[in-house]
């Protein structure tokens, strides 16, 4: 008997090659067969078994996370996965862990900052997992500044060896991921004192428990540091406490590719630049980037899915309920998310790309791209991860009253997802660096230097601020010059104007704080113009399948319009588009609504994700949704027994009145 789909007469709906489609977000032919072969094996065995999460306590939810590693370890090596397929059976494990901080930020601290001969003795034990690390920056009292911390490292010439020491309740290591309960190892961030002299924040590799029976060594206290938001979610990793009591290492635990410390207690600086570390944080953000696309496709295949199976309202002559996917208020929250979900999985390979050419010319001695670099990375983290955040929680709002249900699979993905706002660089932190490079780059425009890649555009600023814009009708916003151009013109416009208006400070300084608001608007402005600009690339390339292009130009205009109507204020007041052409990208975007909508289904049906991975009723591929829904229901706990467990000990002494209510 053929299964039941819901969604069977959205699907036919569709006006162009899914399977095509599916490709195209995956990346490649080959991307998408190993995507999906991984995704069935995870989906297919038990132990992956995600429906219980939120109701696990939290010690039982931290020991399911370790048999799910150890299993998942298992797997992968019965398997012989290469290292592609081992990343994306983490991914779709789905369950954040101590393996993503000892694969995504132990190993590349080691391999971005370590020297050969320390590469050579641990990352072999690394790969293999015989030593488990995290990665221990933040602390209690500093975490964006870096430069803050106040752990140390003090040099003992006698004895050759570090000794590391946590001086303050402040000085504590706070929030390591896998630190609390399952490291054997840190990358430990202290300020290096060598001869009485403070050097500066350096990494260290400290062993922390013993590789016997996993206590912790002498001098070191380590633990969890609770409970965090939401339940599930995030609580399955053991982010931790650490203090040192004057903890000694050898001398060759300092990371040392680009300072040293001699056998004397000398420091020197190597011959390899400071910028190659430059080469793993762009690897890391690229990766956020990558993480939003898909934290946010993931919501919105929920919210729409179920907003093609829910009606309300609408029944004319006792026919159905109207779809709530066909109000077009539903249609302005939600296709802008859907296109925001495709235009941050381009940028996100056009940022895989970037780290390649990076990496390139750091191996030739070429650190001309790395101010830029660093900024847009910063920025595009900041950007589409914020985005990420609030689009994950207007799905659970677009979802009605069941979205708030656990099982709608929402609330959890939410509490996972918001902590990238903050990790990695907190968002306003990253957009205030931003917008220093930028306010760099409008200062040295003068004196002939050209501004290079993202913002080459730069070097037009004069021409773009003076320039209007073309479009006398709605559908001259659908060429792409015409959006580009606007796009620039606003970047250009509010960049240029901070600069202008920080130029009546007499203190630099004290302008840029005083203007930070003005500031990170205009870093918003110009990492919005790369995505919009990347989606565009994209677009000239050569896209195979019936009707995929043509989805694809209509998602990107969604966006580019959204952004458009969403920041009008900017557009207008930077005098790129006047209030008329602002009410012709509205009536615009309206009409492409109803261009996306009979191809809604199909283009989130391309992420290609399993019922597993989005651990949704609402999102359930076939849609069969309040069965589902009133089935889990009676999976719960609370359901085991009618009479609850409670009842004789307080409700019935209210209800018999055996409670007295002497001042009633
Ligand atoms: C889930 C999670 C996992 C983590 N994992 C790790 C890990 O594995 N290893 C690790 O070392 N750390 C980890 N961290 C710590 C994380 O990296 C820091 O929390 C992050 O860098 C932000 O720093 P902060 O907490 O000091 O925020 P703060 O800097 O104190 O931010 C507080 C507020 O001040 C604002 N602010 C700060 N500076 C400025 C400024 N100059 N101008 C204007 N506004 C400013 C911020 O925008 C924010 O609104 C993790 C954190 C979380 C939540």
């Amino acid at each position: 008997m053929e299964a039941l789909d819901y969604h069977a007469e959205e699907r036919r709906k569709a006006e162009f090659d899914v399977e095509e489609m599916k490709v195209v977000w995956a990346g490649s032919p080959h991307e998408y067969e190993m995507s999906d072969r991984v995704a069935r094996v995870v989906a297919s065995d038990p132990v992956f078994r995600k429906d219980n999460r939120t109701m696990l306590s939290r010690k039982d939810l931290f020991k399911d996370t370790l048999r799910k590693v150890a299993h998942a370890w298992k797997r992968i090596i019965e398997l012989h996965l290469s290292e592609e397929e081992v990343n994306k059976l983490w991914f779709y494990v789905d369950q954040p862990a101590y393996a993503d901080l000892h694969f995504g930020m132990f190993i590349p601290a080691i391999k971005g900052q370590g020297t050969d001969e320390q590469q050579e003795k641990w990352l072999p034990m690394a790969y293999k997992m015989q030593i488990i690390g995290c990665y221990a920056q933040t602390e209690l009292g500093h975490g964006s500044n870096v430069q803050g911390l106040e752990t140390t490292a003090t040099f003992d010439p006698q004895t050759d060896e570090f000794v590391i020491h946590s001086p303050t309740l402040t000085s504590s290591k706070w929030w390591p991921g896998g630190l609390g309960k399952a490291s054997t190892h840190a990358v430990v961030y202290a300020r290096l004192i060598t001869d009485g002299q403070d050097l500066g924040v350096h990494g260290f590799i400290v062993q922390l428990r013993s590789l016997d029976d996993h206590s912790p060594l002498p001098g070191i206290t380590v633990g969890d540091i609770g409970m965090k938001f939401g339940s599930g979610a995030y609580n399955s990793m053991d982010n931790g406490v650490l203090r040192f009591d004057h903890v000694r290492i050898p001398r060759n635990q300092m990371l040392m590719s680009v300072a040293q410390v001699t056998r004397e207690g000398k420091y020197i600086q190597s011959d390899v630049p400071r910028q190659l570390v430059y080469g793993t944080m762009v690897f890391i953000r690229q990766k956020i980037v990558s993480d939003a696309s898909c934290a946010l496709s993931r919501a919105v295949c929920i919210a729409t899915r179920y907003s093609a199976v829910r009606r309300q309202f609408g029944s004319q002559n006792s026919g159905p309920e109207t779809q709530v996917i066909n109000y077009k208020t539903q249609q302005s929250r939600l296709f802008p998310l859907l296109a925001s979900a495709y235009a941050f999985r381009f940028v996100g390979e056009w940022l895989k790309w970037l780290y390649t050419d990076v990496t390139q010319r750091l191996q030739a001695n070429d650190f001309s791209t790395l101010p830029e670099v660093h900024a847009c990375t910063a920025g595009l983290k900041s950007i589409t991860s914020s985005a990420t955040a609030d689009a994950i929680e207007e799905c659970r709002k677009l979802c009605g009253g069941h979205g708030y249900l656990s099982s709608s699979g929402l609330p959890e993905l939410f509490a996972v997802y918001v902590p990238a706002c903050t990790y990695e660089g907190d968002n306003f932190v990253m957009l205030l660096q931003v917008a220093r490079f930028l306010m760099k780059t409008v200062s040295q425009l003068g004196s002939g230097k050209k501004p290079v890649g993202t913002t080459a555009y730069m070097g037009r600023a004069e021409h773009l601020m003076q320039c209007c814009c073309e479009v006398e009708s709605a559908e001259d916003w659908l060429k792409p010059s015409v959006i580009l151009e606007a796009f620039e013109a606003r970047a250009a416009g509010m960049s240029v104007t901070c600069a202008k208006n920080l130029s009546k400070f007499s203190n630099p300084e004290e302008g840029f704080a005083e203007l930070s608001a003005d500031l990170v608007e205009a870093a918003v402005a110009h990492c919005q113009l790369i995505v919009v600009s990347k989606f565009i690339e994209k677009l000239q390339q050569d896209i195979p399948g019936k009707g995929v292009k043509r989805q694809l130009e209509i998602l990107c205009n969604v966006y580019a319009l959204y952004l458009v109507h969403k920041h009008l204020g900017d557009f207008i007041s930077t005098g790129c588009i006047t209030p008329k052409q602002g009410a012709q990208a509205n009536e615009q975007l309206r009409l492409l609504y109803s261009q996306v909508r009979p191809n809604a289904i199909a283009l989130v049906d391309a992420f290609n994700y399993t019922d597993h991975y989005l651990s949704s009723i609402l999102g359930r591929y076939d849609g069969n949704v309040y069965q589902k829904l009133y089935d889990e229901a009676w999976k719960d706990p609370l359901n085991d027994t009618d009479v609850p467990d409670g009842y004789h000990e307080y409700i019935r002494p209210i209800l018999k009145q055996h409670i007295l209510t002497a001042r009633l």
